[in-house]
């Protein structure tokens, strides 16, 4: 408490810049790490004021409070000041904040030049995310020991502003990550197509989702595209009938596969899913033949010999594993585990899990990814990646960086144009 003090005390006064502070400090060791900062501020010249929730109850916190030593204000009397710090709850809220604090906070954080959150905004839930009150509107959220899932889980993470960490010299190592920006190099100088990556993509009931993720794949710097099962296109993608599908398969230079987008729910795409499980290719299993499988999923994949990868959505994850109250990032290493594959859980925050317990989080992907068609072009370039010697989270990073680029309301047909310079930024 006395490094996580010290480490508020000297962020809030480089935001400051000498304006008024009001410390608002909670119960529990948030509100002690609040009375030890406002003690410091107040040491080191800054005019401070505390506003107490309730009286400390560990000793901890009792004893900063008694450092503090000055007047404290009730929260539903304090005025607003220029820099606000939110020490009322962190990793210990355990249900929502009141209606009257809930109302007190949001207007002071609200009235605040700058609002800094103690390790989290208070009436965050931890581990899951969701809001219990929560204001709106602060400058930075300065995480203690370690992050939580809560800084990069939606809803949450779009209330703590700035997330800097302080690890206060703990040796709290997460199991997770962010995904960040990939390192990759161009083709070597002798490549050729098949040697850059060959990608399958079998389509079905509504080739224009397939078509996507050929797309997706093609742009995503595979060498060699084949689309299975739908005609022809004026573009380098290589068209082969259904007929083709067993030879395909038994094809060594086929890197990854994509089966699921449009690929349809009827027995024909059953049938060819299941053909497709039994091959000893990479795959990447997205859309209808995620549905497809539903509860199956787990046992089926996890009997496959060669890596999987799976694409769910949030509806999709609940069908194949079942829906429950435990945070993203569990439930998503519980899948990964259970069936033996990496998962890509997508939605606004996409978790990504591997069979070996690494989860890496991708927190700010734009809301416009939010359309039909991306998450199709998104399946195609994971396979990309994978063809190449890469990685899941190498094609998450880059469709983020392409919608990003491609700017507000595009269409999933023009994101692929942008993987380009996506992967230019990735030397
Ligand atoms: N762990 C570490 O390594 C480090 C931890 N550190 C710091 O400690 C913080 C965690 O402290 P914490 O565990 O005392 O929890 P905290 O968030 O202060 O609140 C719990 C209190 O609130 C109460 N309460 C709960 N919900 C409520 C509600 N809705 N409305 C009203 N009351 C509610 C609950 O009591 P209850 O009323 O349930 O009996 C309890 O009294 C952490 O975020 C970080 O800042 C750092 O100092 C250094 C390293
Ligand atoms: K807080």
């Amino acid at each position: 408490m006395e490094r996580a003090s010290t480490a508020v005390a000297h962020q809030t006064a480089r935001f400051a810049l000498g304006r008024p502070i009001l410390v608002l400090a909670g119960p529990g060791n948030n509100g002690g790490d609040a009375y030890g900062a406002a003690a410091l501020l107040r040491d080191w010249g800054h005019e401070v004021t505390v506003a107490a929730l309730g009286t400390p109850k560990s000793g901890a916190a009792a004893a900063m409070a008694q450092r503090w030593g000055g007047a404290t204000v009730a929260l539903s009397q304090a005025a607003s000041r220029p820099v606000v710090v939110d020490g009322l709850f962190g990793i210990g809220l355990d249900r929502d904040l009141d209606a009257d604090t809930a109302t007190a906070l949001c207007w002071l954080v609200a009235a605040a030049d700058v609002a800094l959150a103690i390790d989290l905004p208070s009436g965050l839930d931890t581990d899951s995310g969701a809001l219990r009150g929560a204001a709106d509107g602060y400058t930075l959220t300065l995480a203690l020991g370690a992050l939580k899932p809560a800084h990069v889980l939606h809803p949450a993470s779009t209330r703590c502003g700035t997330v800097l960490l302080d690890t206060l010299g703990l040796e709290a190592q997460g199991d997770w990550r962010s995904v960040a920006r990939p390192s990759l190099a161009a083709p070597a100088s002798d490549a050729h197509k098949y040697s850059r990556g060959m990608v399958a993509v079998i389509a079905g009931e509504m080739p224009g989702a397939a078509r996507l993720a050929a797309s997706g794949a093609l742009h995503g710097g595979a060498g060699y595209v084949v689309l299975c099962g739908a005609s022809g296109g004026a573009d380098a993608i290589v068209h082969r009938a259904h007929g083709d599908l067993d030879a395909l398969l038994e094809d060594q230079r086929v890197g990854a596969i994509v089966i699921g987008p449009g690929l349809g729910r009827d027995d024909a795409a059953r049938a060819r899913l299941d053909r497709v499980l039994a091959s000893d290719r990479a795959l990447v299993i997205d859309g209808d033949a995620l549905s497809l499988l539903g509860r199956d999923l787990p046992s089926a994949v996890a009997a496959r010999r060669a890596a999987s990868v799976l694409t769910p959505h949030a509806a999709e994850f609940d069908r194949c594993f079942g829906a429950s109250a435990a945070s993203k990032i569990e439930r998503t290493l519980s899948a990964a585990r259970q069936s033996r594959a990496t998962i890509v859980h997508k939605g606004a925050g996409t978790v990504i899990a591997t069979p070996d317990g690494k989860i890496l989080v991708a927190a700010d992907l734009t809301s416009w990814l939010s359309t039909a068609g991306t998450g199709d072009v998104l399946a195609g370039l994971i396979a990309a990646r994978i063809a190449t010697g890469g990685s899941a989270d190498e094609a998450v990073w880059l469709h983020g960086r392409a919608a990003s680029l491609a700017g507000p309301a595009f269409a999933a047909d023009t994101l692929a144009d942008h993987l380009s310079e996506a992967i230019a930024s990735c030397r």
